[in-house]
């Protein structure tokens, strides 16, 4: 057992699995555990003192070191934990599958067939939780597939799953930026200059703090007290959560283009596409959206109807949640095709798996949580941000084993 930080044992599964005499791999469990990542912190919509995670294993029956290989997934915050729709749909179909049946051209479990199995007999539309379910399973079947073919995330998928326009090698570093600045009870300026003042100590160069849960003129001098902080070469993202109205986006568009931010991010409702092109039309400086767009569908409509400007808003699509990895090569493609570069997109999320995908498919940046949603946000251990950008770890998998504060919770899954 390898008894390195981090590591994940779970001995117990290895006494109950069916250890694989010959023939491909076999899933031979999949367990789904729901944890808090409750912090009492708000953005402008929702407070997070009941938020959830559901981590998931695959469990299989190839035994390595003594150990049944694994694949890990997690939903990203902000969305709750979704057991329900595991457990009384998607797992058991993958249960159910014919075995040889999700083994793919590379001889092994292959994440594309495990996902279309999942999705058996489920109507189009109607994304929501259930992108969020898929992504969770979605982010396992990539970790397993890694883990098998003994190699790291980023590599796997630029092999497998890179569209023929992105660069052929994964990218060693990705740019990521330090999402905070939430309200919290009680908080004053100081304490937000303090924590923006943390961030770039840890080698972050664009900070984000929310906004729109105080008043307009409330939060321009929030806004202020950090650019005051902020040295030459580093900037500040705001992100509203959605809140706005049309009326409410503009105002705050008119006095937000006084500042040099990097982007002004949900201004109003996910859907709501007209208000997003009327905002466009107003406000010069760059736009971001797409974290609570659950699907290719979605994003496509985004794309298709919101107005946004290929040479400078930002998308930020999370695919753990919106059907994970699988169906985010297909958005790749849907931007390449429809003129945009996906080095415009900057995923919602700030753990590993996100980052395993902007590596491989050469996207413009991964978000980061210092020090919140922790441990799910965040990480390797041992790789830390220099001048606003982190490497990836060389080991099989997503490398979530090589986040120590994420073992206790992997191997609790597994209990
Ligand atoms: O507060 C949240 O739900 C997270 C969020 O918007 C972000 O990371 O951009
Ligand atoms: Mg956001």
């Amino acid at each position: 057992m390898n008894e390195s930080p981090g590591a994940v044992g779970a001995g117990r599964i290895v006494d109950t699995a069916v250890v694989r005499e010959a023939g491909p791999v076999r899933i031979v469990d999949i367990r789904e555990k729901t944890v808090p990542i409750q912090a009492d912190m708000s953005n402008a919509f929702i407070n997070f003192s009941k938020m959830t995670v559901s981590v998931l294993a695959l469990v299989t029956d190839e035994v390595r070191d003594g150990e049944p290989v694994i694949g890990y997934g997690f939903n990203s915050n902000g969305r709750y934990a979704q057991g329900g729709l595991l457990r009384e749909r998607i797992i058991p179909r993958v249960l159910a599958a014919e075995p040889a049946g999700l083994i793919g051209a590379h001889g092994d479990l292959d994440p594309e067939l495990i996902w279309r199995a999942a999705m058996t007999d489920e109507k189009p539309g109607g994304h929501g939780d259930r992108g969020v379910a898929m992504g969770i399973l979605d982010m396992a079947a990539w970790d397993l597939a890694a883990k098998l073919a003994g190699v790291p995330l980023n590599r796997l998928l630029s092999e497998r799953a890179r569209d023929p326009r992105t660069p052929a090698t994964p990218a060693e570093r990705v740019w990521v930026y330090a999402a905070g600045g939430y309200y919290y009870p009680g908080r004053g300026i100081d304490a937000l200059q303090a924590e923006m003042r943390g961030y770039l100590d840890l080698g972050y160069r664009t900070v984000k703090m929310k906004i729109g849960g105080a008043p307009l003129a409330e939060d321009l001098r929030r806004i202020e007290a950090v650019l005051d902080v902020l040295p030459d070469g580093c900037d500040l993202a705001v992100d509203a959560n959605g809140r706005f109205d049309l009326e409410q986006a503009l105002a705050y568009a008119d006095a937000l283009r006084a500042y040099p931010l990097r982007w002004y991010e949900e201004a109003g409702d996910p859907l709501d596409f007209e208000e997003l092109r009327a905002l466009a039309e107003r406000y010069p400086g760059p736009l971001a959206t797409g974290e609570n767009l659950m699907s290719f569908q979605e994003a496509r409509n985004l794309v298709r109807y919101g107005g946004l400007r290929p040479d400078r808003d930002i998308l930020q699509m999370d695919p753990a949640l919106s059907y994970g990895a699988t169906e985010f090569r297909r958005t790749v493609t849907m931007l390449f095709d429809s003129g945009w570069n996906p080095d415009r997109c900057v995923p919602h999320g700030g753990h590993q798996f996100n980052l395993s995908l902007a590596s491989a498919f050469h996207l413009h940046g991964c978000e980061s949580y210092p020090g919140i949603f922790e441990p799910f946000g965040g990480f390797a251990d041992g790789y830390p941000i220099e001048d606003g950008h982190v490497r990836l770890p060389d080991a099989p998998g997503i490398g979530l084993e090589q986040k120590a504060s994420l073992g206790p919770v992997l191997r609790d899954v597994l209990a």
